[in-house]
């Protein structure tokens, strides 16, 4: 019998999450039925989007959701080999057991020297959610200007060096001045730090005086307020997410934005990358192409050990890390 770890959400978030807001039981696994395949987490994600899917989707005492990169380490599935690497959405646990259907394997173009972690960040879900907002929602052409926010990390870092492969002008905003060094040294044009800037308004117009024909907003409130309105004509804004309201228990009021959305006659977008999972293979193989050519630079936080979950977690949603957030087992 294999005893699996697992972290469940012990109390609903009030604000930022705490340590004490979760909880490390143990199962016992059954042994394997025909067409079962038992796996051993081996990197595991923390990402934004489970702040507030936890207020939306989970109970408490759930077991956290979240995706994995796992190896098969038992099988009674012959889709499945022992010793193979897949991705899979099973949440926060050391082991479980799947009956292969929501089990994604890794391209098989993936070199060995490259960190399957990729498949969580650059190669994965934040990488694919960059390649498609950019190309189906912003909609960028060669000689714009786009901006991005929460650049340094996983999926705002992927958005500007697409951008930049696009042909664009790049201009991102990070919250430390080691995030905005790293933006300048993976090719952005321009980047600055948006907890020291005196004026957020002056910040954008000294970046790009023209304005900005694509926005691909990670991060909304009042940064999205400001922004908006240095939009140029028929410029496009991708709304990604905005983490600067999930641990928000009062949403920001950010000041009146229709205007400029009449006025410059913008589109303005919501998506999800589930939209295009049936294109995720064409995703992960131009992705892949481009991190092995060197066009896409990646860096990974990574923290060892199952037992600092929780703390990568809210780390993360701190700003603690610069690229993807990823824990190894
Ligand atoms: N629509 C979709 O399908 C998807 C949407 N997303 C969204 O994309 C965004 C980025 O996700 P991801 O790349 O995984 O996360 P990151 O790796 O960028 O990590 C989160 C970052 O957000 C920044 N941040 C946190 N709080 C604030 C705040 N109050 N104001 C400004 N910035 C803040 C921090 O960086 P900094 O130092 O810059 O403050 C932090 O490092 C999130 O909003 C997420 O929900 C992600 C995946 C899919
Ligand atoms: C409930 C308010 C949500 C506001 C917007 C929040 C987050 C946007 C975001 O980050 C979306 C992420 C999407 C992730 C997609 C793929 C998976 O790895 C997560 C699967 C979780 C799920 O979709 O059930």
């Amino acid at each position: 019998m294999v005893t699996a770890k697992a972290w469940v959400l012990k109390k609903h978030f009030e604000g930022f999450p705490k340590t004490s807001d979760f909880d490390l039981k143990k199962i016992e696994l059954l042994k394997l039925k025909d067409g079962e395949v038992l796996l051993e987490s081996v990197f595991l994600s923390v990402d934004p989007y489970m702040r507030p899917y936890s207020q939306r989707d989970m109970k408490e005492g759930d077991i956290m959701i979240g995706t994995q990169v796992a190896r098969i380490i038992e099988s009674k599935n012959p889709a499945f080999v022992v010793g193979a690497f897949v991705v899979a959405n099973s949440g926060w646990r050391t082991h479980f057991v799947s009956n292969g259907k929501d089990l994604h394997s890794l391209p098989s173009s993936w070199p060995e020297s490259l960190p399957k972690s990729l498949a969580l960040g650059t190669v994965g879900m934040p990488g694919l959610t960059a390649y498609f907002g950019l190309l189906e929602v912003c909609k960028m052409k060669p000689g714009e200007t786009v901006l991005v926010n929460a650049a340094a990390g996983a999926v705002g870092s992927v958005v500007g060096q697409l951008a930049k492969i696009g042909g664009c002008k790049v201009v991102g905003s990070a919250g430390s001045d080691e995030k905005v060094a790293y933006l300048k040294k993976i090719g952005f044009d321009e980047a600055f730090n948006y907890k020291t800037v005196t004026s957020l308004k002056e910040a954008l117009h000294k970046a790009s005086p023209d304005g900005y024909d694509c926005f691909f907003d990670n991060v909304g409130g009042e940064f999205a307020s400001v922004a908006i309105h240095q939009m140029k004509k028929y410029g496009r804004i991708a709304v990604c997410g905005a983490i600067s309201q999930y641990n928000d228990s009062v949403p920001q009021k950010g000041p009146y934005v229709q205007f400029p959305m009449i006025l410059k006659e913008l589109q303005m977008e919501g998506f999800i990358v589930h939209r295009w999972n049936n294109r995720r293979e064409e995703g992960q193989k131009a992705l892949l192409k481009w991190v092995l050519e060197g066009k896409i630079k990646y860096h990974e936080q990574i923290t060892e050990g199952f037992e600092n979950m929780p703390a990568a977690f809210i780390g993360m949603l701190k700003g603690e890390n610069l690229g993807k957030a990823i824990i190894k087992v």
